[in-house]
Protein backbone atom coordinates (compact mmCIF):
# COMPACT_ATOMS: atom_id res chain seq x y z
CA UNK A 1 0.00 0.00 0.00
CA UNK A 2 0.98 3.18 -0.54
CA UNK A 3 3.53 2.27 -2.79
CA UNK A 4 3.40 5.79 -4.74
CA UNK A 5 3.82 7.81 -1.73
CA UNK A 6 6.80 5.78 -0.09
CA UNK A 7 8.33 6.18 -4.00
CA UNK A 8 7.92 10.16 -4.12
CA UNK A 9 8.88 10.55 -0.08
CA UNK A 10 11.72 8.98 -0.67
CA UNK A 11 12.71 10.92 -3.84
CA UNK A 12 11.80 14.29 -2.27
CA UNK A 13 13.74 13.62 0.75
CA UNK A 14 16.68 12.16 -1.29
CA UNK A 15 16.33 15.61 -3.62
CA UNK A 16 16.29 17.68 0.01
CA UNK A 17 19.68 16.13 1.05
CA UNK A 18 21.26 17.12 -1.99
CA UNK A 19 19.97 20.67 -1.32
CA UNK A 20 21.23 20.30 2.89
CA UNK A 21 24.98 18.95 1.84
CA UNK A 22 25.16 21.66 -0.82
CA UNK A 23 24.81 24.40 1.89
CA UNK A 24 26.24 22.90 4.51
CA UNK A 25 29.48 22.25 2.33
CA UNK A 26 29.82 26.36 2.83
CA UNK A 27 29.27 26.34 6.28
CA UNK A 28 33.12 27.33 7.88
CA UNK A 29 33.07 25.46 10.99
CA UNK A 30 35.35 28.37 12.74
CA UNK A 31 32.48 30.63 12.02
CA UNK A 32 29.99 29.29 14.06
CA UNK A 33 30.82 31.37 17.30
CA UNK A 34 30.05 33.85 15.02
CA UNK A 35 26.28 32.56 15.65
CA UNK A 36 25.84 32.75 11.87
CA UNK A 37 22.69 31.20 11.70
CA UNK A 38 21.98 31.83 7.57
CA UNK A 39 23.42 28.43 6.62
CA UNK A 40 20.40 26.54 8.36
CA UNK A 41 18.25 29.49 7.54
CA UNK A 42 18.65 29.19 3.90
CA UNK A 43 18.42 25.10 3.67
CA UNK A 44 15.40 24.75 5.95
CA UNK A 45 13.39 27.37 3.77
CA UNK A 46 14.81 25.85 0.64
CA UNK A 47 13.81 22.01 1.78
CA UNK A 48 10.65 23.13 2.90
CA UNK A 49 9.74 25.05 -0.56
CA UNK A 50 11.53 22.10 -2.66
CA UNK A 51 8.96 19.02 -0.80
CA UNK A 52 6.01 21.84 -0.71
CA UNK A 53 6.38 22.40 -4.73
CA UNK A 54 6.51 18.83 -5.22
CA UNK A 55 3.89 17.12 -3.41
CA UNK A 56 1.80 19.92 -4.83
CA UNK A 57 2.14 18.73 -8.19
CA UNK A 58 2.02 15.35 -7.17
CA UNK A 59 -0.71 15.39 -4.44
CA UNK A 60 -2.20 18.33 -5.00
CA UNK A 61 -5.32 17.45 -2.29
CA UNK A 62 -3.10 16.78 0.31
CA UNK A 63 -2.23 19.43 3.02
CA UNK A 64 1.30 20.16 4.37
CA UNK A 65 2.27 20.75 8.37
CA UNK A 66 5.60 21.85 8.17
CA UNK A 67 7.52 23.46 10.62
CA UNK A 68 8.35 26.98 8.45
CA UNK A 69 6.25 30.03 7.08
CA UNK A 70 7.62 32.57 4.41
CA UNK A 71 6.79 35.63 6.76
CA UNK A 72 10.19 36.59 7.48
CA UNK A 73 11.64 35.78 3.90
CA UNK A 74 8.72 38.33 2.37
CA UNK A 75 10.05 41.09 4.17
CA UNK A 76 11.69 43.55 2.59
CA UNK A 77 15.01 43.66 4.30
CA UNK A 78 15.26 39.29 3.65
CA UNK A 79 15.98 40.25 0.25
CA UNK A 80 19.21 38.88 -0.03
CA UNK A 81 18.03 35.43 1.90
CA UNK A 82 15.52 35.23 -0.15
CA UNK A 83 17.72 35.30 -3.50
CA UNK A 84 19.43 32.46 -1.75
CA UNK A 85 16.43 30.27 -0.96
CA UNK A 86 15.40 30.97 -4.43
CA UNK A 87 18.13 29.83 -6.26
CA UNK A 88 18.60 26.58 -3.58
CA UNK A 89 15.22 25.65 -4.90
CA UNK A 90 15.63 26.48 -8.88
CA UNK A 91 18.91 24.71 -8.45
CA UNK A 92 17.11 21.33 -7.50
CA UNK A 93 14.55 21.42 -10.55
CA UNK A 94 14.01 21.61 -14.08
CA UNK A 95 12.39 24.66 -14.34
CA UNK A 96 13.02 27.84 -13.02
CA UNK A 97 9.85 28.69 -10.68
CA UNK A 98 9.31 32.56 -9.46
CA UNK A 99 10.13 33.87 -5.75
CA UNK A 100 7.07 34.13 -5.46
CA UNK A 101 5.74 30.80 -6.41
CA UNK A 102 8.49 29.60 -3.97
CA UNK A 103 7.19 31.65 -0.68
CA UNK A 104 4.12 30.09 -2.05
CA UNK A 105 5.04 26.55 -1.30
CA UNK A 106 6.76 27.32 2.06
CA UNK A 107 3.26 28.95 3.60
CA UNK A 108 1.38 25.57 1.73
CA UNK A 109 3.27 24.06 4.84
CA UNK A 110 1.43 26.29 7.64
CA UNK A 111 -2.13 23.43 7.64
CA UNK A 112 -3.60 23.39 10.85
CA UNK A 113 -3.48 19.43 10.84
CA UNK A 114 -5.92 17.39 13.38
CA UNK A 115 -8.02 14.25 13.63
CA UNK A 116 -9.28 14.11 10.12
CA UNK A 117 -8.25 13.90 6.28
CA UNK A 118 -4.83 13.53 5.12
CA UNK A 119 -1.95 15.46 5.51
CA UNK A 120 1.66 15.46 5.15
CA UNK A 121 4.44 16.78 8.00
CA UNK A 122 7.41 18.30 7.22
CA UNK A 123 10.76 18.94 9.54
CA UNK A 124 13.05 20.58 6.76
CA UNK A 125 15.56 20.22 8.96
CA UNK A 126 15.84 18.53 12.41
CA UNK A 127 18.42 19.21 14.48
CA UNK A 128 19.28 22.66 12.83
CA UNK A 129 22.68 22.71 15.62
CA UNK A 130 23.46 19.55 14.56
CA UNK A 131 23.61 20.96 10.83
CA UNK A 132 25.61 24.18 12.13
CA UNK A 133 28.24 21.76 14.04
CA UNK A 134 28.00 19.21 10.90
CA UNK A 135 26.89 16.35 13.09
CA UNK A 136 23.62 14.56 13.12
CA UNK A 137 20.56 16.40 11.28
CA UNK A 138 17.62 14.67 9.62
CA UNK A 139 14.72 15.38 6.56
CA UNK A 140 11.93 14.22 8.39
CA UNK A 141 8.65 13.59 6.00
CA UNK A 142 5.17 11.64 7.34
CA UNK A 143 2.01 11.07 6.18
CA UNK A 144 -0.92 11.11 8.24
CA UNK A 145 -4.33 9.96 7.67
CA UNK A 146 -7.13 10.54 10.51
CA UNK A 147 -5.09 11.21 12.95
CA UNK A 148 -2.75 7.60 12.33
CA UNK A 149 0.92 8.07 10.77
CA UNK A 150 0.61 6.05 7.40
CA UNK A 151 4.66 6.59 6.33
CA UNK A 152 7.16 8.07 7.63
CA UNK A 153 10.44 8.68 5.69
CA UNK A 154 13.96 9.70 7.66
CA UNK A 155 16.98 11.55 5.43
CA UNK A 156 19.74 11.65 7.75
CA UNK A 157 22.85 12.51 5.15
CA UNK A 158 25.42 12.20 7.63
CA UNK A 159 24.63 9.19 9.47
CA UNK A 160 27.50 6.83 9.62
CA UNK A 161 26.72 2.76 9.23
CA UNK A 162 27.08 2.71 13.05
CA UNK A 163 27.28 5.36 15.82
CA UNK A 164 30.63 4.67 16.75
CA UNK A 165 32.30 5.77 13.64
CA UNK A 166 32.70 9.24 12.85
CA UNK A 167 30.85 10.80 9.97
CA UNK A 168 32.50 10.54 6.74
CA UNK A 169 31.86 10.74 2.95
CA UNK A 170 30.37 7.80 2.90
CA UNK A 171 27.78 8.69 5.29
CA UNK A 172 24.09 8.96 4.71
CA UNK A 173 20.98 6.65 5.48
CA UNK A 174 17.27 6.82 4.44
CA UNK A 175 14.48 5.29 6.30
CA UNK A 176 11.12 4.76 5.55
CA UNK A 177 8.35 2.52 6.83
CA UNK A 178 4.66 2.33 5.99
CA UNK A 179 1.77 0.96 8.52
CA UNK A 180 1.75 -2.84 8.43
CA UNK A 181 4.51 -3.17 5.98
CA UNK A 182 7.93 -2.86 8.44
CA UNK A 183 10.76 -0.29 8.29
CA UNK A 184 13.59 -0.19 6.09
CA UNK A 185 16.66 1.57 5.38
CA UNK A 186 18.77 2.39 2.88
CA UNK A 187 22.41 4.10 1.97
CA UNK A 188 22.04 7.39 0.69
CA UNK A 189 25.39 8.62 0.47
CA UNK A 190 26.40 11.95 -1.21
CA UNK A 191 27.00 10.84 -4.36
CA UNK A 192 23.46 10.97 -5.03
CA UNK A 193 22.06 7.80 -5.37
CA UNK A 194 20.34 5.25 -3.16
CA UNK A 195 21.23 2.27 -2.20
CA UNK A 196 18.97 -0.93 -2.15
CA UNK A 197 16.37 -0.93 0.49
CA UNK A 198 16.29 -3.68 3.43
CA UNK A 199 14.27 -4.50 6.48
CA UNK A 200 15.46 -3.12 9.89
CA UNK A 201 14.83 -4.30 13.36
CA UNK A 202 15.08 -3.47 17.12
CA UNK A 203 17.52 -5.02 19.26
CA UNK A 204 16.05 -8.11 21.06
CA UNK A 205 18.12 -7.11 24.01
CA UNK A 206 16.21 -6.97 27.58
CA UNK A 207 19.18 -6.61 29.11
CA UNK A 208 19.18 -2.98 30.28
CA UNK A 209 23.20 -3.13 31.92
CA UNK A 210 24.41 -4.39 28.36
CA UNK A 211 22.06 -1.57 26.57
CA UNK A 212 23.19 1.72 24.97
CA UNK A 213 20.64 4.37 24.84
CA UNK A 214 20.44 7.49 23.03
CA UNK A 215 19.41 11.24 23.74
CA UNK A 216 19.52 14.66 22.46
CA UNK A 217 22.56 17.29 22.93
CA UNK A 218 21.23 20.33 23.56
CA UNK A 219 20.40 20.59 27.69
CA UNK A 220 17.81 23.42 26.43
CA UNK A 221 15.77 20.46 24.87
CA UNK A 222 16.31 17.87 27.51
CA UNK A 223 16.98 17.59 30.71
CA UNK A 224 20.27 15.10 30.37
CA UNK A 225 20.57 14.97 34.81
CA UNK A 226 16.72 13.51 35.13
CA UNK A 227 17.57 11.23 32.35
CA UNK A 228 20.35 9.72 33.70
CA UNK A 229 18.18 9.48 36.83
CA UNK A 230 15.80 7.43 34.94
CA UNK A 231 18.40 5.44 33.21
CA UNK A 232 19.98 4.78 36.52
CA UNK A 233 16.55 3.59 37.81
CA UNK A 234 16.27 1.61 34.77
CA UNK A 235 19.46 0.06 34.99
CA UNK A 236 20.28 1.38 32.01
CA UNK A 237 24.35 2.44 33.21
CA UNK A 238 25.86 2.88 29.98
CA UNK A 239 26.96 5.99 28.72
CA UNK A 240 24.27 7.58 26.94
CA UNK A 241 25.04 8.57 23.10
CA UNK A 242 23.98 11.99 22.03
CA UNK A 243 22.95 12.87 18.66
CA UNK A 244 20.61 15.59 17.22
CA UNK A 245 17.29 15.35 15.37
CA UNK A 246 15.10 12.34 14.16
CA UNK A 247 18.63 10.07 13.97
CA UNK A 248 17.68 9.18 17.72
CA UNK A 249 14.95 7.59 16.41
CA UNK A 250 16.95 5.76 13.42
CA UNK A 251 19.57 4.45 15.83
CA UNK A 252 16.62 2.51 17.68
CA UNK A 253 15.16 1.45 15.07
CA UNK A 254 18.09 -0.25 13.65
CA UNK A 255 18.81 -1.53 16.44
CA UNK A 256 21.73 -0.12 17.68
CA UNK A 257 20.38 1.83 20.75
CA UNK A 258 17.44 0.55 23.05
CA UNK A 259 15.75 3.53 23.96
CA UNK A 260 15.39 7.54 23.48
CA UNK A 261 14.31 9.24 26.52
CA UNK A 262 13.32 12.91 26.17
CA UNK A 263 12.53 14.96 28.83
CA UNK A 264 12.37 18.92 28.14
CA UNK A 265 13.65 21.17 31.06
CA UNK A 266 10.80 23.01 30.39
CA UNK A 267 7.40 21.20 31.64
CA UNK A 268 5.22 23.25 29.81
CA UNK A 269 6.91 22.48 26.52
CA UNK A 270 4.42 20.94 23.59
CA UNK A 271 6.39 18.40 21.36
CA UNK A 272 5.79 19.34 17.68
CA UNK A 273 4.28 16.73 15.82
CA UNK A 274 6.91 17.27 12.96
CA UNK A 275 9.75 16.58 14.90
CA UNK A 276 8.44 12.90 15.83
CA UNK A 277 5.91 11.58 13.53
CA UNK A 278 7.94 9.95 10.92
CA UNK A 279 10.79 8.97 13.81
CA UNK A 280 7.72 7.36 15.45
CA UNK A 281 6.09 5.06 12.58
CA UNK A 282 10.22 3.79 11.78
CA UNK A 283 10.87 2.74 15.51
CA UNK A 284 7.38 1.18 15.56
CA UNK A 285 7.31 -0.69 12.03
CA UNK A 286 10.82 -2.36 12.83
CA UNK A 287 9.45 -3.55 16.56
CA UNK A 288 9.64 -1.06 18.50
CA UNK A 289 7.37 0.92 20.86
CA UNK A 290 6.82 4.80 21.25
CA UNK A 291 5.00 6.76 23.87
CA UNK A 292 5.29 10.00 25.76
CA UNK A 293 6.37 9.58 29.40
CA UNK A 294 3.32 7.88 31.33
CA UNK A 295 3.51 5.55 28.36
CA UNK A 296 0.66 7.16 26.48
CA UNK A 297 0.67 6.54 22.65
CA UNK A 298 1.37 9.76 20.65
CA UNK A 299 -1.97 11.81 20.25
CA UNK A 300 -1.53 12.81 16.27
CA UNK A 301 -4.89 14.28 16.27
CA UNK A 302 -4.56 17.60 18.45
CA UNK A 303 -2.88 19.85 15.49
CA UNK A 304 0.63 21.00 15.05
CA UNK A 305 1.21 19.85 18.56
CA UNK A 306 1.04 16.87 20.72
CA UNK A 307 -0.52 18.63 23.40
CA UNK A 308 -1.80 15.12 25.23
CA UNK A 309 1.50 14.18 25.77
CA UNK A 310 4.68 15.24 27.09
CA UNK A 311 8.17 13.90 26.51
CA UNK A 312 8.41 10.41 24.67
CA UNK A 313 9.79 7.02 25.48
CA UNK A 314 11.05 5.44 22.16
CA UNK A 315 12.61 2.07 22.96
CA UNK A 316 12.64 -1.64 21.32
CA UNK A 317 9.82 -2.81 23.19
CA UNK A 318 11.56 -5.20 25.46
CA UNK A 319 12.40 -2.84 27.84
CA UNK A 320 9.97 -0.22 27.60
CA UNK A 321 7.87 -0.96 30.47
CA UNK A 322 11.31 -0.57 32.49
CA UNK A 323 11.96 2.86 31.43
CA UNK A 324 8.04 4.27 31.47
CA UNK A 325 8.37 2.28 35.42
CA UNK A 326 11.53 4.48 35.94
CA UNK A 327 10.21 7.71 34.39
CA UNK A 328 7.12 7.59 36.90
CA UNK A 329 9.43 6.80 40.23
CA UNK A 330 12.08 9.61 39.25
CA UNK A 331 9.32 12.25 38.55
CA UNK A 332 6.95 11.20 40.88
CA UNK A 333 3.82 10.19 38.67
N1 LIG B 1 12.44 23.65 25.03
C1 LIG B 1 12.43 22.61 24.19
N2 LIG B 1 12.25 21.36 24.68
C2 LIG B 1 12.25 20.29 23.86
N3 LIG B 1 12.44 20.38 22.52
C3 LIG B 1 12.62 21.60 21.98
C4 LIG B 1 12.63 22.77 22.78
N4 LIG B 1 12.83 23.83 21.97
C5 LIG B 1 12.94 23.34 20.72
N5 LIG B 1 12.80 22.01 20.71
C6 LIG B 1 12.78 21.09 19.59
O1 LIG B 1 13.93 20.24 19.64
C7 LIG B 1 14.22 19.90 18.29
C8 LIG B 1 15.61 19.38 18.19
O2 LIG B 1 15.65 18.25 18.99
P1 LIG B 1 16.89 17.36 19.02
O3 LIG B 1 16.46 16.04 19.50
O4 LIG B 1 17.57 17.42 17.72
O5 LIG B 1 17.77 18.08 20.07
S1 LIG B 1 19.30 18.20 20.08
O6 LIG B 1 19.74 19.07 18.98
O7 LIG B 1 19.91 16.86 20.02
O8 LIG B 1 19.52 18.78 21.36
C9 LIG B 1 14.04 21.18 17.57
O9 LIG B 1 13.81 20.89 16.21
P2 LIG B 1 14.55 21.77 15.07
O10 LIG B 1 14.15 23.18 15.34
O11 LIG B 1 13.95 21.21 13.83
O12 LIG B 1 16.03 21.54 15.19
C10 LIG B 1 12.82 21.80 18.25
O13 LIG B 1 11.62 21.53 17.59
MG1 LIG C 1 12.76 19.63 14.55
Amino acid sequence: MLESEKEFALSAVQAAAAICRRVQSGIALDSLDKKDRSPVTVADFAVQALISGLLAEQFPDDALVGEEGADQLREASAEELRNRVVTEVQSARDDDPTSETVLDWIDRGQAAGGAQGRFWVLDPIDGTKGFLRKEQYAIALALIENGQVQLGVLGCPNLPESMDEATGPDAGYAFVAVKGEGSQAAKMPADGTLGELSPIAVSTSDDPASARRCESVESGHASHDEMAQIAEKAQMTGEPVRLDSQAKYATVARGESVAYIRLSPDASYTEKIWDHAAGEIVVTEAGGVVTDLIGKPLDFTQGRGLVNNRGIIATNAALHERVVRATAEVLGF
